[in-house]
């Protein structure tokens, strides 16, 4: 496989006309929380090789992979980004995001160089117009809720409803109870997080299962972050 070198931009943000960051909510902008224009970088099909992407992190890599962090505001999507790329926990102040987002990884599995581009999408109702069109192009989503806020474990059924309308039929799934660090406020038990996951799993084969029979079977994971 050849190894290209990505341009030496971080996480891109070129912010939107429709998704402009409004003078209410500019001053709430943090931790690159911007918003973005219609999807253009990694197009959808099997995993990139060697291509090199937007908002790159001037590695090399021999294959690339678009994922999307989805879920209710305030699941910890982009605190679970930041910790991913860069080490570090988000502490304080909750800043929303605003329209759309992505960072760069890449990371070595077995000797091969996997690139991972990440999006960051924004979890309040206002945006989703915005994340919808960045579905399609998705490689794999991880889905999010807040194991100490019962609604958005509730929720997660709208977002497969959501996710089963505009994402591929085969993107990998991923559920995660997140801040399990909050045993003291946890409101969601481990094993209804496993109990969604598998029922969805069935839906999800049972639904999407004989439809793509040259690609394995994809189902709904289940991970508790920590
Ligand atoms: N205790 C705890 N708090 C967390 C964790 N992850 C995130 N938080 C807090 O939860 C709040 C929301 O985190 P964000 O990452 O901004 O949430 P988000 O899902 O990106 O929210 P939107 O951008 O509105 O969609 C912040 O105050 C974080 O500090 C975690 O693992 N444990």
């Amino acid at each position: 496989m050849s190894r290209k070198k990505t341009p030496k931009n971080k996480g891109g943000s070129v912010p939107a006309a429709s998704t402009l960051p409004t003078a209410a909510n500019r001053s709430r902008l943090a931790c690159s929380r911007t918003a973005r224009p219609g999807p253009e970088a990694l197009p959808k099909g099997p995993p990139q090789s060697g291509r090199p992407s937007l908002g790159g992190t001037g590695d090399f890599y021999d294959v690339a992979f678009k994922v999307m962090l989805v879920g209710d505001s305030g699941v910890g999507k982009t605190c679970l980004l930041v910790r991913f790329k860069d080490g570090a926990f988000l502490a304080g102040t909750f800043i929303s995001t605003v329209g759309i987002d992505f960072r760069n990884k890449v990371l070595d599995v077995d000797g091969t160089k996997v690139k991972l581009q990440i999006w960051d999408t924004a979890g309040q109702e206002r945006f989703r117009s915005v994340t919808h069109a960045y579905y399609r192009d998705a490689h794999a989503l991880l889905l999010l809720y807040d194991i100490t806020n019962k609604d958005s474990f509730d929720n997660i059924q709208a977002w497969l409803t959501e996710i089963q309308e505009y994402a591929q039929q085969d993107v990998v799934l991923m559920l995660l109870g997140n801040k399990v660090d909050s045993t003291q406020e946890r409101v969601v038990k481990r094993e209804d997080g496993e109990k969604l996951a598998k029922l969805f799993a069935g839906v999800w084969a049972a639904v999407h299962g004989n439809q793509r029979k040259d690609r394995p079977q994809r189902g709904l994971g289940f991970h508790s972050h920590s």
